[in-house]
């Protein structure tokens, strides 16, 4: 069975898109189903960076979201018009569609599922928030059970991308928000970045789904970074915070109303969000029974969005794969897995890491040369050797390795026990990276 994709537009998302679509190898099982179409353009010549078959592009969106070929429509033309009429012409036509289109759900996202309601089709967003963070899945689903109390989030990459570079190099934000844009994390009106206002598209999406109601779009209080100057950046360091573009959802105590807010904002040092550094993004969930749950990863750009964007069409691959005629009742295949063969794991001693190791030796002369000739002989560069402290007549060394074949340390490790300059070997531990 095969599923047919329309993808409306190919810039940053769309291309990352028709990548990851093109190249299914060890990838989901269900992307081995899915087939790009259809990809429309404004311009036909305009050098692409991924080589679709010729008779694919066109100028034409409308005979897009009108082929009875295509299953799924994929909308990443970004801005309101003509993406919003053509998303409600895929629906009327019974087409599912994704979209990574934040502007537009967050206005018009109940004009639209009430559309996608009456078609029978689904309408997933995945892309909208967060980028490749998954976020609204989340939020709908395996934390869906919980009653949500506050949603705090850093949610647009472009302005923390800003925030970190101006905080690492002390620069003011102009020339940073060009490289945003080269980037392809930037809106095609940057200004939507900068002021808030993607931002404020995005919570007001998540407050939906958090809080359960219709948003109005305009009810978000939104202030940008604009006015965030390198000096601000400076003073908040000194003070021991760091400033963020941060978005907050919160349900009122003791009240049925909620906070819905984008606003710079000084967060101190120790706060889980003040290390969400770069192009990367974060939502705070806080809920009952769950407590805290934080999403965490990068929030624009190509592959990420893309991964996104993937992953609702595979959604939607698993539902037509469900429905699709076949004698036998098919389960979800989201929900369900079998793997024929098993993976093979490499043995544990060709592995190669660091090693911290602490040892116990006769604090006697010669002792360190003795050491240094076991570990050369098996290949054990130090990138650390510090002596910590005298005990009786016994040294402590601590000693951080250069990266080694676990086979190789191990097999001086057991010299080494065996050394008389060695009373014990406290501790071993691998280390990261
Ligand atoms: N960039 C990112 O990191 C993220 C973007 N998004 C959202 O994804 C969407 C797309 O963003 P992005 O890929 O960056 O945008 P780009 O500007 O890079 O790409 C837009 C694409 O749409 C095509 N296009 C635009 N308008 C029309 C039109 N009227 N008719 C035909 N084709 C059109 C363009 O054609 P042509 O190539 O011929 O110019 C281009 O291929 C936006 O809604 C954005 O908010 C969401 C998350 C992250
Ligand atoms: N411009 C947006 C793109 C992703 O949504 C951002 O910078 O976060
Ligand atoms: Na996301």
């Amino acid at each position: 069975m095969v599923f047919k994709v329309g993808l409306l537009g190919l810039g940053t998302v769309g291309t990352g898109t028709a990548k990851i679509l093109l190249d299914a190898a060890q990838r989901h099982p269900l992307l081995q189903t899915l087939e790009i179409h259809k990809v429309g353009v404004r311009s036909l010549d305009k050098p692409r960076s991924v080589n679709l078959p010729e008779m694919c592009l066109t100028t034409d969106l409308e005979a897009i979201v009108t082929d009875p070929d295509i299953d799924i429509v994929v909308e990443v033309i970004g801005g309101l018009e003509p993406a919003r009429s053509l998303i409600l012409e895929a629906i009327e036509d019974g087409k599912h569609v994704v979209t990574a289109n934040k502007a537009i759900i967050s206005r018009y996202g109940n004009e639209i599922a009430e559309a996608a309601k009456k078609a029978g089709v689904y309408v997933l967003y995945e892309a909208a928030v967060g980028g490749g963070i998954p976020v609204i899945q989340p939020l709908q689903q395996a934390l869906g059970v919980n009653r949500i109390d506050a949603v705090t989030g850093i949610i647009n990459g472009t302005t923390n991308y800003i925030l970190t570079r101006m905080q690492s190099e002390g620069g003011d934000f102009a020339p940073i928000l060009a490289d945003a844009q080269a980037l392809g994390y930037a809106e095609a009106d940057p200004t939507a970045d900068v002021d808030g206002l993607d931002a404020a598209d995005k919570i007001a999406i998540l407050a939906s789904i958090a809080f359960g109601g219709k948003i109005r779009r305009e009810d978000v209080f939104t202030e940008g970074i604009r006015n965030v100057s390198a000096s601000d950046v400076d003073y908040a360091k000194t003070l021991g915070f760091v400033i963020k573009l941060l978005a907050i959802a919160k349900q009122n105590p003791n009240a049925d109303t909620i906070q819905l807010r984008v606003h710079p904002t000084l967060v101190p040092l120790k706060h889980p969000l003040a290390s969400v550094n770069d192009v990367n993004n974060a939502v705070l969930v806080e809920g009952d029974p769950i407590g805290q749950v934080m999403l965490y990863g990068p929030g624009a750009g190509e592959g990420p969005t893309a991964s996104a964007i993937v992953s609702d069409v595979m959604a939607i691959a698993a539902t037509l794969h469900m429905e699709s005629p076949a004698e036998e009742k098919l389960p979800n295949p989201l929900l369900s897995h079998a793997y024929s063969d098993y993976k093979t794991i490499s043995p544990m001693e060709e592995l190669e890491s660091r090693f911290y190791l602490r040892l116990m030796v006769k604090d006697r002369p010669g002792v360190i040369g003795h050491l240094g000739e076991i570990f050369g002989r098996h290949h054990l560069s130090l990138e650390s050797i510090v002596q910590i402290g005298l005990q009786d007549s016994l040294a402590e060394l601590v000693i951080v390795t250069h990266e080694v074949r676990e086979g190789e340390f191990q097999k001086a490790i057991a010299v080494l026990k065996d050394s008389a300059d060695v009373d014990s070997i406290a501790s071993v531990l691998r280390v990261l990276g």
